[in-house]
């Protein structure tokens, strides 16, 4: 698959047996269902069919002056049973849309949460989110409707046609001409409501990824001033949507109006024909009003086929762009069997790796050894690999060389599921959910009883946080916990790690700058974690780093040297060039981010 392949690039344009595949795919489930729909619709249809035939042995009985009581009993029995066995029928159709809607959500819903990091990073999840949304939902007629559609329309049309050859074949012949030759030409436009589809379905994509964009970075936006030109862009975005949205429906209008015009044409030419054959005495007049109420039920048939053939246009644009979304890399997760005991040993054996083959290397060669228990910190340039080596031990990413090993393990030999919850790990910019206080810390760890989170919290220095705060753990913390303070969120989410009992702790120190009370909270939180569990911290303050056991320096994807901070002092130019600046740059000073 290349690049341009991929969700938020162009959907690339399915062939016609693809399309067709992938249709069947959503339907299969669902064709029990939808076979009894069809057979109400049918039944429906055929009683439709058969109400001309009882007018014509009305016309007939008037003419031969007999009763026509029972045949009127007959007539308006097939019209109400029609009635009433079709809109069943849509009912059952109309269900099952639904559920087919719903199956293609849940599938997609369940495979992009279990997206591979890379794909997730190709992607646009703004228009990811539109193929869950959106895309779906044309789906719903086109699995069905369409399908059916097409089935009972055939059907009826060919019993239509039958029918109106036995009573009359040369009327036939007229009527068949002028709607062969009117529909044929709207076939022509049928490809154009496709294209006008998917374009219009990509803008809406394009939509989603720029709000989503926008919402992310809420806070910026507004201070960069750029509210109009992100109003501008999705404007932009929407504006395309409309505009092909209203191609599609100039096409689609050009196509029902082509069969209303089929149908009127083909009845002034069997009104005149049939007029000259019944004068002339080739078919009596009862014939002619029978053909004629055919001629009138045939836009049924017909309209049906054309809604097909319109609905198959509009989900085949969104079949492609589902299609896509579902073929993106999953990581197969199991259920957790066993993560091992006490605290897990780490090894790097000549580590090399990039994040794709197109990107110049970011580790090349990394070794390093970290037993079990301690602390181990990360230090080097911005850009060194150091955050790479969590995305490696996470197995977000796989090594392109050499082994990653956890308690003696290959990554590569772990169950994923087992592996993770092995793991704590703190991200650098310690994202906080939308929700409460309580659903962010368990959110890790759903089964946490109110003493473990007790125990958490005040490990996590956010006792006195929670007492403080007037709805304790249920507080609601905002988009992204935006009503925390960037100290608080860090805390947060260090005691969500630690509600999981990792026997791996990984901290992606915060780059931003933290108080003096909460530089020693994080520095006497870590080394107490690190009693019990091994601790691997990518440092950017000084007082972490000379609490660790052991220092690993990296530069431009290598280890330079590990050992003490007292060791790498004297020993390590670079090291001592980051002490002297970086680290100590960020030496306690005080700040309002106190609890
Ligand atoms: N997901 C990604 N896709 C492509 N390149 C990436 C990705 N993540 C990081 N990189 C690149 O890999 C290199 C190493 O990144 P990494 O985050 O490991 O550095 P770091 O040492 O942790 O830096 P910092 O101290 O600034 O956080 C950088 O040049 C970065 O631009």
């Amino acid at each position: 698959m290349t690049t341009d392949e991929r969700a938020g690039a162009p959907a690339a344009r399915l062939s016609t047996s693809e399309t067709w595949r992938a249709l069947y795919r959503h339907f299969r489930p669902h064709r029990w269902a939808v076979a009894l729909g069809a057979a109400f619709t049918l039944v429906g249809a055929a009683s439709a069919l058969a109400q001309p035939l009882a007018a014509k042995a009305l016309v007939d009985r008037l003419g031969g002056g007999g009763s026509i009581t029972g045949i009127l009993v007959l007539l308006t029995a097939l019209v109400v049973l029609g009635t009433a066995v079709e809109s069943v029928g849509a009912y059952i159709l109309a269900r099952t849309a639904e559920s087919v809607v719903l199956t293609a959500r849940r599938t997609l819903i369940g495979r992009l949460l279990r997206l591979r990091l890379p794909e997730m990073e190709r992607a646009q999840p703004g228009d990811l989110m539109s193929r869950v949304t959106s895309d779906t939902t044309l789906l719903r007629s086109v699995t069905t409707q369409s399908v059916v559609s097409a089935g009972t329309g055939g059907l009826s049309l060919l019993a239509t046609i039958a029918l109106m050859g036995v009573m009359d074949p040369v009327l036939l012949g007229v009527t068949l001409g002028v709607i062969v030759l009117v529909v044929g030409a709207t076939a022509l436009v049928m490809p154009r409501i496709a294209q006008a589809t998917k374009r219009s379905q990509e803008a809406v994509g394009e939509m989603s990824t720029v709000l989503e964009r926008a919402f992310g970075a809420f806070r910026t936006v507004k201070a960069s001033g750029a509210e109009d030109r992100e109003t501008a862009v999705v404007e932009d975005a929407a504006r395309r949507a409309w505009r092909h949205g209203l191609r599609s429906a100039k096409w689609e209008a050009v196509a029902w109006s082509s069969v209303g015009l089929a149908v009127q044409v083909s009845f002034l030419a069997v009104l005149g024909i049939g007029g000259a054959r019944v004068a002339s005495g080739a078919i009596p007049v009862s014939t002619l009003v029978a053909f004629l109420l055919f001629l009138f039920y045939l836009i049924e048939p017909i309209s049906e086929l054309m809604e097909a053939a319109t609905q198959y246009q509009v989900g085949s644009a969104a079949i492609a762009r589902i299609q896509e979304a579902e073929r993106l890399e999953t990581e197969t997760l199991t259920a957790p069997s066993g993560t091992g005991s006490g605290p897990a040993a780490v090894v790097f054996e000549d580590v090399t790796f990039h994040y794709r083959d197109d990107l110049p290397p970011v580790h090349q060669g990394v070794s390093f050894t970290v037993p079990g228990a301690g602390t181990t910190a990360f230090v080097g340039p911005s850009g060194a690999g150091k955050t790479t080596v969590f995305g490696l031990i996470e197995r977000f990413y796989e090594a392109t060389g050499g082994r990653v090993l956890v308690d003696g393990k290959d990554v590569r030999d772990w169950p994923l599921a087992d592996l993770r919850a092995s793991i704590g790990y703190v991200e650098q910019d310690a994202p906080v959910l939308a929700g409460t206080l309580r659903e962010n810390l368990v959110f890790g760890a759903p089964d946490a009883d109110d003493e473990q989170i007790t125990q958490v919290l005040v490990r996590a220095r956010l006792d006195a946080l929670v007492e403080r705060l007037p709805d304790g753990l249920e507080t609601v913390v905002g988009h992204r916990g935006s009503k925390l303070s960037g100290g608080e969120r860090q805390r947060v989410a260090i005691a969500r790690a630690l509600l999981r009992r990792p026997r791996l702790l990984l901290l992606d120190e915060a780059t931003s700058q933290l108080d003096a009370v909460n530089e020693m909270a994080l520095r006497d939180m870590v080394a107490e974690v690190s009693r019990e569990v091994t601790v691997l911290v990518v440092a950017h303050r000084l007082s972490t780093v000379t609490l660790a056991d052991r220092i690993v320096v990296m530069d431009a994807g290598k280890v330079r040297a590990v050992g003490s901070h007292h060791e790498l002092m004297a020993a390590d130019p670079l090291y001592g060039e980051l002490a002297a600046t970086q680290f100590l740059a960020s030496a306690p000073r005080a700040s309002s981010d106190a609890p």
